[in-house]
Protein backbone atom coordinates (compact mmCIF):
# COMPACT_ATOMS: atom_id res chain seq x y z
CA UNK A 1 0.00 0.00 0.00
CA UNK A 2 1.77 3.44 -0.98
CA UNK A 3 2.49 6.29 1.28
CA UNK A 4 -0.01 9.09 0.97
CA UNK A 5 2.65 11.18 2.76
CA UNK A 6 5.19 10.13 -0.71
CA UNK A 7 2.68 10.97 -3.14
CA UNK A 8 1.69 14.43 -2.00
CA UNK A 9 4.32 17.23 -1.69
CA UNK A 10 3.14 20.44 0.84
CA UNK A 11 1.93 23.47 -0.33
CA UNK A 12 5.28 24.84 0.18
CA UNK A 13 7.44 22.68 -2.26
CA UNK A 14 9.11 20.77 0.31
CA UNK A 15 8.76 16.98 0.64
CA UNK A 16 6.03 15.53 3.10
CA UNK A 17 6.38 15.00 6.73
CA UNK A 18 6.42 11.14 7.39
CA UNK A 19 3.53 11.31 9.89
CA UNK A 20 2.54 7.87 8.27
CA UNK A 21 -1.02 7.96 5.79
CA UNK A 22 -1.30 5.34 3.95
CA UNK A 23 -3.27 5.86 0.40
CA UNK A 24 -5.37 2.96 -0.42
CA UNK A 25 -5.17 2.28 -4.64
CA UNK A 26 -8.59 2.87 -6.02
CA UNK A 27 -8.63 -0.50 -7.02
CA UNK A 28 -8.60 -1.46 -2.91
CA UNK A 29 -11.10 1.45 -2.52
CA UNK A 30 -13.89 -0.38 -4.36
CA UNK A 31 -12.81 -3.76 -3.29
CA UNK A 32 -14.14 -2.19 -0.13
CA UNK A 33 -16.95 -0.49 -0.81
CA UNK A 34 -17.94 -3.25 -3.02
CA UNK A 35 -18.24 -5.50 -0.51
CA UNK A 36 -20.51 -3.10 1.93
CA UNK A 37 -22.05 -1.87 -0.87
CA UNK A 38 -24.52 -4.99 -0.34
CA UNK A 39 -27.65 -3.74 0.87
CA UNK A 40 -31.26 -5.43 0.12
CA UNK A 41 -34.49 -3.49 -1.62
CA UNK A 42 -36.61 -4.52 1.05
CA UNK A 43 -34.53 -3.37 4.11
CA UNK A 44 -33.51 -0.13 2.51
CA UNK A 45 -37.04 0.32 2.97
CA UNK A 46 -35.50 2.87 3.79
CA UNK A 47 -34.83 1.53 7.15
CA UNK A 48 -36.83 4.98 8.27
CA UNK A 49 -33.90 7.53 7.74
CA UNK A 50 -36.72 9.69 9.64
CA UNK A 51 -34.92 11.68 6.91
CA UNK A 52 -37.10 11.12 3.27
CA UNK A 53 -37.10 8.77 0.54
CA UNK A 54 -34.62 7.98 -1.14
CA UNK A 55 -33.65 8.64 -5.10
CA UNK A 56 -35.88 6.93 -7.04
CA UNK A 57 -34.89 6.62 -10.54
CA UNK A 58 -33.75 2.52 -11.40
CA UNK A 59 -30.76 3.60 -13.50
CA UNK A 60 -28.22 0.78 -12.28
CA UNK A 61 -28.19 -2.97 -11.86
CA UNK A 62 -26.48 -4.20 -8.63
CA UNK A 63 -26.88 -6.46 -6.79
CA UNK A 64 -28.46 -5.67 -3.26
CA UNK A 65 -28.69 -7.78 -0.53
CA UNK A 66 -28.84 -6.10 3.36
CA UNK A 67 -29.60 -9.73 4.37
CA UNK A 68 -26.50 -10.73 3.36
CA UNK A 69 -24.20 -7.75 5.17
CA UNK A 70 -26.74 -8.73 8.18
CA UNK A 71 -25.56 -12.48 7.92
CA UNK A 72 -21.39 -11.56 7.90
CA UNK A 73 -20.54 -11.41 11.55
CA UNK A 74 -17.78 -9.29 10.80
CA UNK A 75 -19.90 -6.74 10.20
CA UNK A 76 -21.57 -4.43 12.18
CA UNK A 77 -24.58 -4.62 11.08
CA UNK A 78 -24.68 -8.54 12.42
CA UNK A 79 -26.26 -9.78 15.55
CA UNK A 80 -26.58 -12.91 16.92
CA UNK A 81 -29.85 -11.81 18.48
CA UNK A 82 -33.22 -11.81 16.36
CA UNK A 83 -36.00 -8.51 17.45
CA UNK A 84 -38.58 -11.52 18.93
CA UNK A 85 -35.14 -13.21 21.52
CA UNK A 86 -35.27 -9.24 23.17
CA UNK A 87 -38.63 -9.85 24.43
CA UNK A 88 -40.27 -6.55 23.47
CA UNK A 89 -43.19 -5.42 23.58
CA UNK A 90 -45.39 -6.79 20.77
CA UNK A 91 -46.58 -3.06 19.93
CA UNK A 92 -42.63 -2.33 19.78
CA UNK A 93 -41.86 -5.37 17.31
CA UNK A 94 -44.79 -4.41 15.29
CA UNK A 95 -43.33 -0.38 14.48
CA UNK A 96 -39.32 -2.22 13.81
CA UNK A 97 -41.40 -4.98 11.18
CA UNK A 98 -43.11 -1.76 9.64
CA UNK A 99 -40.26 -0.09 9.48
CA UNK A 100 -38.74 -3.13 8.11
CA UNK A 101 -35.84 -3.73 10.37
CA UNK A 102 -35.34 -7.22 9.35
CA UNK A 103 -33.39 -7.98 12.38
CA UNK A 104 -30.88 -5.62 14.52
CA UNK A 105 -27.57 -4.74 14.09
CA UNK A 106 -24.91 -5.54 16.12
CA UNK A 107 -25.22 -2.63 18.82
CA UNK A 108 -28.96 -3.03 18.86
CA UNK A 109 -28.49 -6.39 19.91
CA UNK A 110 -25.83 -6.18 21.93
CA UNK A 111 -27.37 -3.00 24.33
CA UNK A 112 -30.99 -3.58 24.36
CA UNK A 113 -30.94 -6.58 26.62
CA UNK A 114 -28.16 -4.67 28.79
CA UNK A 115 -29.93 -1.46 29.01
CA UNK A 116 -33.84 -3.53 30.01
CA UNK A 117 -31.88 -5.53 32.32
CA UNK A 118 -33.69 -5.04 35.95
CA UNK A 119 -32.58 -3.90 38.03
CA UNK A 120 -32.10 -0.76 35.08
CA UNK A 121 -28.48 0.00 34.92
CA UNK A 122 -26.87 2.46 33.34
CA UNK A 123 -24.85 1.84 29.32
CA UNK A 124 -21.94 3.55 27.59
CA UNK A 125 -22.56 2.36 24.54
CA UNK A 126 -19.95 3.06 20.83
CA UNK A 127 -21.01 1.67 17.64
CA UNK A 128 -19.33 3.08 14.10
CA UNK A 129 -22.04 6.07 12.50
CA UNK A 130 -25.00 4.65 10.96
CA UNK A 131 -25.22 1.54 12.48
CA UNK A 132 -28.57 2.02 14.38
CA UNK A 133 -27.86 3.51 17.88
CA UNK A 134 -30.73 5.39 17.75
CA UNK A 135 -33.33 2.80 16.99
CA UNK A 136 -31.40 0.62 20.13
CA UNK A 137 -32.01 3.56 22.71
CA UNK A 138 -35.34 4.49 21.06
CA UNK A 139 -36.57 0.97 21.51
CA UNK A 140 -35.01 0.56 25.30
CA UNK A 141 -36.98 4.23 26.51
CA UNK A 142 -40.24 2.86 24.60
CA UNK A 143 -39.68 -0.38 26.41
CA UNK A 144 -39.20 1.43 29.93
CA UNK A 145 -41.52 3.91 29.95
CA UNK A 146 -45.70 3.06 31.22
CA UNK A 147 -47.72 4.30 28.99
CA UNK A 148 -50.58 3.88 31.15
CA UNK A 149 -49.55 7.30 32.67
CA UNK A 150 -49.23 9.41 29.32
CA UNK A 151 -49.19 12.84 31.42
CA UNK A 152 -46.01 12.15 33.65
CA UNK A 153 -42.60 12.52 31.37
CA UNK A 154 -40.71 9.94 32.06
CA UNK A 155 -37.94 9.25 29.65
CA UNK A 156 -36.01 12.22 28.30
CA UNK A 157 -33.45 12.19 25.74
CA UNK A 158 -30.49 15.22 24.81
CA UNK A 159 -28.46 15.57 21.45
CA UNK A 160 -26.38 18.62 20.60
CA UNK A 161 -28.42 20.17 18.14
CA UNK A 162 -31.88 21.39 17.35
CA UNK A 163 -32.20 19.08 14.11
CA UNK A 164 -30.51 15.95 16.03
CA UNK A 165 -33.42 16.01 18.86
CA UNK A 166 -36.28 17.00 16.39
CA UNK A 167 -34.70 13.77 13.93
CA UNK A 168 -34.64 11.70 16.92
CA UNK A 169 -38.74 12.65 17.67
CA UNK A 170 -39.02 11.65 14.05
CA UNK A 171 -37.63 8.05 14.66
CA UNK A 172 -39.38 7.46 18.49
CA UNK A 173 -42.60 8.44 16.35
CA UNK A 174 -42.04 6.05 13.86
CA UNK A 175 -40.98 3.47 16.43
CA UNK A 176 -43.43 4.00 18.53
CA UNK A 177 -46.43 4.24 15.76
CA UNK A 178 -48.47 1.22 17.41
CA UNK A 179 -47.75 2.50 21.31
CA UNK A 180 -50.93 3.85 23.07
CA UNK A 181 -50.28 7.09 24.29
CA UNK A 182 -47.33 8.31 22.72
CA UNK A 183 -46.24 11.62 22.83
CA UNK A 184 -43.50 13.20 23.08
CA UNK A 185 -42.19 16.96 23.96
CA UNK A 186 -39.53 18.64 21.56
CA UNK A 187 -37.34 20.57 23.86
CA UNK A 188 -36.11 22.87 21.83
CA UNK A 189 -36.11 26.64 21.11
CA UNK A 190 -40.05 27.40 19.53
CA UNK A 191 -41.43 24.54 19.83
CA UNK A 192 -43.09 24.00 23.40
CA UNK A 193 -45.53 26.83 24.21
CA UNK A 194 -44.05 28.89 26.78
CA UNK A 195 -44.64 28.29 30.39
CA UNK A 196 -47.30 25.68 29.50
CA UNK A 197 -46.35 22.07 31.38
CA UNK A 198 -45.14 19.62 29.88
CA UNK A 199 -47.83 16.33 29.87
CA UNK A 200 -46.21 14.10 27.87
CA UNK A 201 -44.08 11.05 28.45
CA UNK A 202 -41.17 11.08 26.40
CA UNK A 203 -38.96 15.16 26.00
CA UNK A 204 -36.29 15.11 23.66
CA UNK A 205 -34.13 18.05 23.65
CA UNK A 206 -31.07 20.61 23.32
CA UNK A 207 -29.70 20.65 26.95
CA UNK A 208 -30.21 24.30 26.72
CA UNK A 209 -33.74 24.17 26.29
CA UNK A 210 -34.41 21.28 28.42
CA UNK A 211 -32.41 23.40 31.50
CA UNK A 212 -34.64 26.36 31.05
CA UNK A 213 -37.93 24.73 31.16
CA UNK A 214 -36.96 22.66 34.18
CA UNK A 215 -35.55 26.03 35.68
CA UNK A 216 -39.17 27.70 34.74
CA UNK A 217 -40.90 24.27 36.66
CA UNK A 218 -42.63 23.91 33.39
CA UNK A 219 -40.92 20.17 33.00
CA UNK A 220 -41.42 18.02 36.36
CA UNK A 221 -38.31 15.92 36.41
CA UNK A 222 -39.94 13.63 39.35
CA UNK A 223 -41.03 10.55 37.43
CA UNK A 224 -38.08 10.55 34.69
CA UNK A 225 -36.56 7.31 35.01
CA UNK A 226 -34.78 6.90 32.00
CA UNK A 227 -31.85 9.98 30.73
CA UNK A 228 -30.24 9.70 26.92
CA UNK A 229 -27.52 11.59 25.67
CA UNK A 230 -27.00 11.14 22.38
CA UNK A 231 -23.63 12.12 20.74
CA UNK A 232 -22.50 11.39 24.20
CA UNK A 233 -18.83 12.90 24.27
CA UNK A 234 -19.79 15.57 22.69
CA UNK A 235 -22.64 16.54 25.45
CA UNK A 236 -20.07 15.95 27.87
CA UNK A 237 -17.32 17.85 26.56
CA UNK A 238 -16.03 20.13 28.71
CA UNK A 239 -14.85 22.53 25.84
CA UNK A 240 -18.46 22.45 24.57
CA UNK A 241 -22.09 21.32 26.02
CA UNK A 242 -20.41 19.24 29.09
CA UNK A 243 -21.71 22.21 32.18
CA UNK A 244 -25.20 22.01 30.49
CA UNK A 245 -25.62 18.38 30.91
CA UNK A 246 -23.73 18.36 33.90
CA UNK A 247 -26.55 21.31 35.29
CA UNK A 248 -29.49 19.00 34.01
CA UNK A 249 -28.37 15.76 35.63
CA UNK A 250 -28.15 17.64 38.71
CA UNK A 251 -31.76 18.40 38.53
CA UNK A 252 -32.71 14.70 37.94
CA UNK A 253 -33.47 12.12 39.76
CA UNK A 254 -30.22 10.98 41.23
CA UNK A 255 -31.23 6.84 40.42
CA UNK A 256 -31.88 7.44 36.74
CA UNK A 257 -30.78 5.40 34.02
CA UNK A 258 -28.58 6.85 32.03
CA UNK A 259 -27.52 5.69 28.58
CA UNK A 260 -24.45 7.32 26.49
CA UNK A 261 -24.66 6.80 22.73
CA UNK A 262 -22.19 7.79 20.40
CA UNK A 263 -19.92 6.59 17.67
CA UNK A 264 -16.71 8.49 19.41
CA UNK A 265 -15.47 8.54 22.70
CA UNK A 266 -12.31 9.88 23.26
CA UNK A 267 -10.12 9.07 26.14
CA UNK A 268 -10.66 12.55 27.91
CA UNK A 269 -14.03 12.40 28.06
CA UNK A 270 -14.38 9.00 28.74
CA UNK A 271 -12.93 9.40 31.95
CA UNK A 272 -15.89 12.04 32.37
CA UNK A 273 -18.47 9.66 30.87
CA UNK A 274 -17.65 6.53 33.83
CA UNK A 275 -18.53 9.76 36.02
CA UNK A 276 -21.51 10.78 34.75
CA UNK A 277 -23.02 7.38 34.44
CA UNK A 278 -21.11 5.37 37.11
CA UNK A 279 -20.92 1.66 36.87
CA UNK A 280 -22.04 1.33 33.97
CA UNK A 281 -22.47 -1.66 31.22
CA UNK A 282 -19.92 -0.51 28.18
CA UNK A 283 -20.05 -1.44 24.46
CA UNK A 284 -16.79 -0.04 23.05
CA UNK A 285 -14.92 -0.22 19.77
CA UNK A 286 -10.98 0.12 19.06
CA UNK A 287 -9.97 2.91 16.98
CA UNK A 288 -9.23 0.71 13.89
CA UNK A 289 -12.94 -0.55 14.12
CA UNK A 290 -14.26 3.44 14.26
CA UNK A 291 -14.00 4.14 10.42
CA UNK A 292 -17.35 2.51 8.64
CA UNK A 293 -15.40 0.70 5.59
CA UNK A 294 -18.48 1.75 3.02
CA UNK A 295 -17.42 5.26 2.83
CA UNK A 296 -14.30 5.73 0.87
CA UNK A 297 -12.40 8.30 1.92
CA UNK A 298 -10.76 10.78 -0.55
CA UNK A 299 -8.61 13.80 -0.53
CA UNK A 300 -8.02 16.75 -3.00
CA UNK A 301 -4.62 19.16 -2.85
CA UNK A 302 -5.83 22.17 -3.96
CA UNK A 303 -3.08 24.65 -4.84
CA UNK A 304 -4.50 27.72 -2.75
CA UNK A 305 -7.73 28.72 -1.33
CA UNK A 306 -9.75 30.23 -4.39
CA UNK A 307 -8.39 26.83 -6.06
CA UNK A 308 -10.55 25.38 -3.24
CA UNK A 309 -13.84 27.34 -4.46
CA UNK A 310 -13.11 26.25 -8.16
CA UNK A 311 -12.71 22.46 -7.97
CA UNK A 312 -15.96 22.56 -5.30
CA UNK A 313 -17.78 23.80 -8.39
CA UNK A 314 -15.93 21.44 -10.54
CA UNK A 315 -17.22 18.54 -8.47
CA UNK A 316 -21.12 20.31 -8.72
CA UNK A 317 -22.09 17.25 -11.33
CA UNK A 318 -21.11 14.43 -9.09
CA UNK A 319 -22.61 15.98 -5.77
CA UNK A 320 -25.74 16.15 -7.53
CA UNK A 321 -26.10 12.52 -8.95
CA UNK A 322 -27.39 11.67 -5.12
CA UNK A 323 -27.23 14.21 -2.20
CA UNK A 324 -24.07 16.12 -0.70
CA UNK A 325 -23.19 17.73 2.12
CA UNK A 326 -20.31 20.61 2.69
CA UNK A 327 -18.38 21.19 5.28
CA UNK A 328 -17.08 24.61 6.79
CA UNK A 329 -15.55 26.09 9.47
CA UNK A 330 -17.55 29.07 9.83
CA UNK A 331 -21.16 30.51 8.75
CA UNK A 332 -19.46 33.36 6.96
CA UNK A 333 -17.83 30.70 5.03
CA UNK A 334 -21.03 29.17 4.25
CA UNK A 335 -22.88 32.13 3.56
CA UNK A 336 -19.96 33.06 1.15
CA UNK A 337 -20.17 29.98 -0.59
CA UNK A 338 -23.77 29.78 -1.31
CA UNK A 339 -23.85 33.08 -2.29
CA UNK A 340 -20.96 32.67 -4.96
CA UNK A 341 -22.06 28.91 -6.20
CA UNK A 342 -25.77 30.53 -6.22
CA UNK A 343 -24.68 33.07 -8.76
CA UNK A 344 -22.87 30.84 -10.66
CA UNK A 345 -25.69 28.55 -11.51
CA UNK A 346 -25.59 26.12 -8.55
CA UNK A 347 -28.25 25.12 -6.56
CA UNK A 348 -27.50 24.83 -3.17
CA UNK A 349 -28.28 26.20 0.35
CA UNK A 350 -26.89 26.82 3.80
CA UNK A 351 -28.26 26.18 6.87
CA UNK A 352 -26.37 26.64 10.55
CA UNK A 353 -26.87 28.09 13.65
CA UNK A 354 -27.13 31.91 12.94
CA UNK A 355 -30.83 30.89 11.08
CA UNK A 356 -33.78 31.00 13.53
CA UNK A 357 -35.42 27.75 14.50
CA UNK A 358 -38.03 27.88 12.04
CA UNK A 359 -36.24 28.01 8.39
CA UNK A 360 -33.37 25.73 9.91
CA UNK A 361 -36.34 23.34 9.95
CA UNK A 362 -37.66 23.81 6.75
CA UNK A 363 -34.25 24.05 5.26
CA UNK A 364 -33.68 20.25 6.33
CA UNK A 365 -36.81 19.20 5.56
CA UNK A 366 -36.02 20.33 2.03
CA UNK A 367 -32.65 18.62 1.77
CA UNK A 368 -33.91 15.38 3.17
CA UNK A 369 -36.86 15.55 0.47
CA UNK A 370 -34.02 15.91 -1.63
CA UNK A 371 -35.93 19.51 -3.35
CA UNK A 372 -32.17 20.28 -2.66
CA UNK A 373 -29.54 17.93 -2.80
CA UNK A 374 -26.17 20.05 -2.13
CA UNK A 375 -26.18 21.56 1.26
CA UNK A 376 -23.50 23.61 2.88
CA UNK A 377 -22.74 23.41 6.78
CA UNK A 378 -20.74 24.00 9.54
CA UNK A 379 -20.14 21.46 12.48
CA UNK A 380 -23.94 22.08 13.83
CA UNK A 381 -25.20 19.42 11.47
CA UNK A 382 -21.54 16.75 11.76
CA UNK A 383 -23.46 14.44 13.95
CA UNK A 384 -25.98 12.15 13.55
CA UNK A 385 -28.20 13.65 10.66
CA UNK A 386 -29.28 10.68 8.97
CA UNK A 387 -30.52 11.45 5.15
CA UNK A 388 -29.89 8.19 3.80
CA UNK A 389 -29.35 9.06 -0.03
CA UNK A 390 -26.29 11.52 0.76
CA UNK A 391 -23.89 9.99 -1.26
CA UNK A 392 -20.83 12.30 -0.43
CA UNK A 393 -19.49 14.58 1.82
CA UNK A 394 -17.12 17.34 0.93
CA UNK A 395 -14.84 18.32 3.84
CA UNK A 396 -14.07 21.67 2.39
CA UNK A 397 -12.42 22.89 5.35
CA UNK A 398 -10.47 20.24 7.51
CA UNK A 399 -11.77 20.18 11.20
CA UNK A 400 -9.66 21.37 13.40
CA UNK A 401 -9.93 22.34 17.47
CA UNK A 402 -7.69 23.61 20.01
CA UNK A 403 -6.89 27.12 21.04
CA UNK A 404 -6.02 28.70 17.88
CA UNK A 405 -7.42 25.79 15.96
CA UNK A 406 -4.24 23.71 15.31
CA UNK A 407 -4.93 20.58 16.42
CA UNK A 408 -7.23 18.28 13.99
CA UNK A 409 -10.54 17.15 15.26
CA UNK A 410 -10.30 13.61 14.37
CA UNK A 411 -13.72 13.01 16.36
CA UNK A 412 -15.60 15.55 14.37
CA UNK A 413 -14.19 14.23 11.15
CA UNK A 414 -15.43 10.48 11.41
CA UNK A 415 -18.80 12.31 12.13
CA UNK A 416 -19.00 14.47 9.72
CA UNK A 417 -18.24 11.79 6.85
CA UNK A 418 -20.46 9.62 8.77
CA UNK A 419 -23.35 11.66 6.95
CA UNK A 420 -22.90 9.36 3.90
CA UNK A 421 -22.84 5.77 3.73
CA UNK A 422 -25.54 5.23 6.17
CA UNK A 423 -26.79 1.44 7.73
CA UNK A 424 -24.31 -0.63 4.92
CA UNK A 425 -24.58 2.09 2.02
CA UNK A 426 -21.65 3.40 0.34
CA UNK A 427 -20.48 6.88 0.00
CA UNK A 428 -17.75 8.81 -0.64
CA UNK A 429 -15.88 11.29 1.35
CA UNK A 430 -13.34 14.38 -0.20
CA UNK A 431 -11.54 16.70 2.38
CA UNK A 432 -9.81 19.38 0.48
CA UNK A 433 -6.16 20.47 1.60
CA UNK A 434 -4.62 23.65 0.59
CA UNK A 435 -1.61 24.22 2.77
CA UNK A 436 0.33 23.07 4.97
CA UNK A 437 -1.84 23.29 8.64
CA UNK A 438 -4.90 21.49 6.67
CA UNK A 439 -2.59 18.87 4.75
CA UNK A 440 -0.80 18.37 8.18
CA UNK A 441 -4.15 18.05 10.25
CA UNK A 442 -5.27 15.26 7.56
CA UNK A 443 -2.26 13.26 7.82
CA UNK A 444 -2.85 13.18 11.42
CA UNK A 445 -6.33 12.18 11.19
CA UNK A 446 -5.71 9.49 8.61
CA UNK A 447 -2.85 8.16 10.87
CA UNK A 448 -5.16 8.13 14.29
CA UNK A 449 -7.20 6.07 12.24
CA UNK A 450 -5.28 3.68 10.92
CA UNK A 451 -7.24 4.74 7.14
CA UNK A 452 -6.57 4.71 3.59
CA UNK A 453 -7.16 7.96 1.87
CA UNK A 454 -7.07 7.87 -2.48
CA UNK A 455 -5.85 11.38 -3.98
CA UNK A 456 -7.97 12.64 -6.15
CA UNK A 457 -5.72 13.83 -9.17
CA UNK A 458 -7.23 17.19 -10.78
CA UNK A 459 -4.81 16.52 -13.73
CA UNK A 460 -6.58 14.05 -14.47
CA UNK A 461 -10.19 15.20 -14.21
CA UNK A 462 -11.92 12.15 -16.08
CA UNK A 463 -10.24 9.70 -13.83
CA UNK A 464 -10.86 11.44 -10.87
CA UNK A 465 -14.57 11.69 -11.53
CA UNK A 466 -14.88 7.83 -12.59
CA UNK A 467 -13.53 7.30 -9.26
CA UNK A 468 -16.07 9.38 -7.43
CA UNK A 469 -18.86 8.05 -9.42
CA UNK A 470 -18.03 4.76 -9.46
CA UNK A 471 -18.85 4.75 -5.63
CA UNK A 472 -21.85 7.23 -6.16
CA UNK A 473 -23.76 5.08 -8.62
CA UNK A 474 -23.88 2.32 -6.18
CA UNK A 475 -25.38 4.25 -3.31
CA UNK A 476 -27.81 5.70 -5.82
CA UNK A 477 -28.22 2.33 -7.07
CA UNK A 478 -29.36 0.99 -3.40
CA UNK A 479 -31.50 4.05 -2.86
CA UNK A 480 -33.81 3.62 -6.50
CA UNK A 481 -34.51 -0.09 -5.03
CA UNK A 482 -35.81 1.15 -1.95
CA UNK A 483 -40.04 1.43 -2.44
CA UNK A 484 -41.30 4.96 -1.66
CA UNK A 485 -41.63 6.00 2.35
CA UNK A 486 -44.19 4.08 4.50
CA UNK A 487 -46.23 5.98 5.81
CA UNK A 488 -43.79 6.02 9.61
CA UNK A 489 -41.15 7.56 7.77
CA UNK A 490 -43.49 10.38 6.11
CA UNK A 491 -44.64 10.82 9.77
CA UNK A 492 -41.56 10.72 10.94
CA UNK A 493 -40.53 13.47 8.28
CA UNK A 494 -43.68 15.81 9.48
CA UNK A 495 -42.18 15.34 12.77
CA UNK A 496 -38.97 16.60 11.93
CA UNK A 497 -40.81 19.83 9.94
CA UNK A 498 -43.67 20.44 11.92
N1 LIG B 1 -32.09 -2.92 12.27
C1 LIG B 1 -32.13 -2.09 11.25
N2 LIG B 1 -32.39 -2.55 10.02
C2 LIG B 1 -32.39 -1.72 8.94
N3 LIG B 1 -32.14 -0.39 9.02
C3 LIG B 1 -31.86 0.12 10.22
C4 LIG B 1 -31.86 -0.69 11.40
N4 LIG B 1 -31.56 0.10 12.45
C5 LIG B 1 -31.39 1.34 11.97
N5 LIG B 1 -31.56 1.37 10.64
C6 LIG B 1 -31.42 2.55 9.76
O1 LIG B 1 -30.06 2.89 9.72
C7 LIG B 1 -29.88 4.28 9.52
C8 LIG B 1 -28.85 4.81 10.49
O2 LIG B 1 -29.34 4.72 11.82
P1 LIG B 1 -28.99 5.79 12.95
O3 LIG B 1 -29.25 7.16 12.49
O4 LIG B 1 -29.63 5.34 14.20
O5 LIG B 1 -27.41 5.56 13.06
P2 LIG B 1 -26.45 6.01 14.23
O6 LIG B 1 -25.66 4.83 14.61
O7 LIG B 1 -27.19 6.71 15.29
O8 LIG B 1 -25.52 7.02 13.42
P3 LIG B 1 -24.72 8.33 13.90
O9 LIG B 1 -23.52 7.83 14.63
O10 LIG B 1 -24.37 9.01 12.65
O11 LIG B 1 -25.62 9.11 14.79
C9 LIG B 1 -31.24 4.91 9.71
O12 LIG B 1 -31.75 5.29 8.45
C10 LIG B 1 -32.07 3.81 10.32
O13 LIG B 1 -33.40 3.90 9.95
Amino acid sequence: MADLASRITKPDGSAADNTPVAAASPMEASANTAADAAVSSEAQLDSADAGGPGLLEPDYDVEVSLSALQENEATPFHSATTWEDLNLKPELLKGLQALNFLKPSKVQGKSLPLMLSDPPRNMLAQSQSGTGKTAAFVTAILSRVDFSQPDKPQALVLAPSRELARQIEGVIKAIGRFVENLAIAPAVPGALAPGEPVRMPVVVGTPGRVQDIIRRRQLDVSNLKVLVLDEADNMLDQQGLGDQCMRVRTMLPPEIQVLLFSATFPEKVLNYATKFAPDAHSLKLQRSELTVKGISQMFIDCPNNEEKYTILCRLYGLMTIGQSVIFVKTRESANIIEQRMTADGHKVSALHAAFEGAQRDELLAKFRSGENKVLITTNVLARGIDVSSVSMVINYDIPMKGRSDDEPDHETYLHRIGRTGRFGRVGVSISFVSDKKSFQGLNKIASHYGIDLVKLDTEDWDDAEEKVKDVIKKNRAQASYAPSATDSQKQAQAASTS
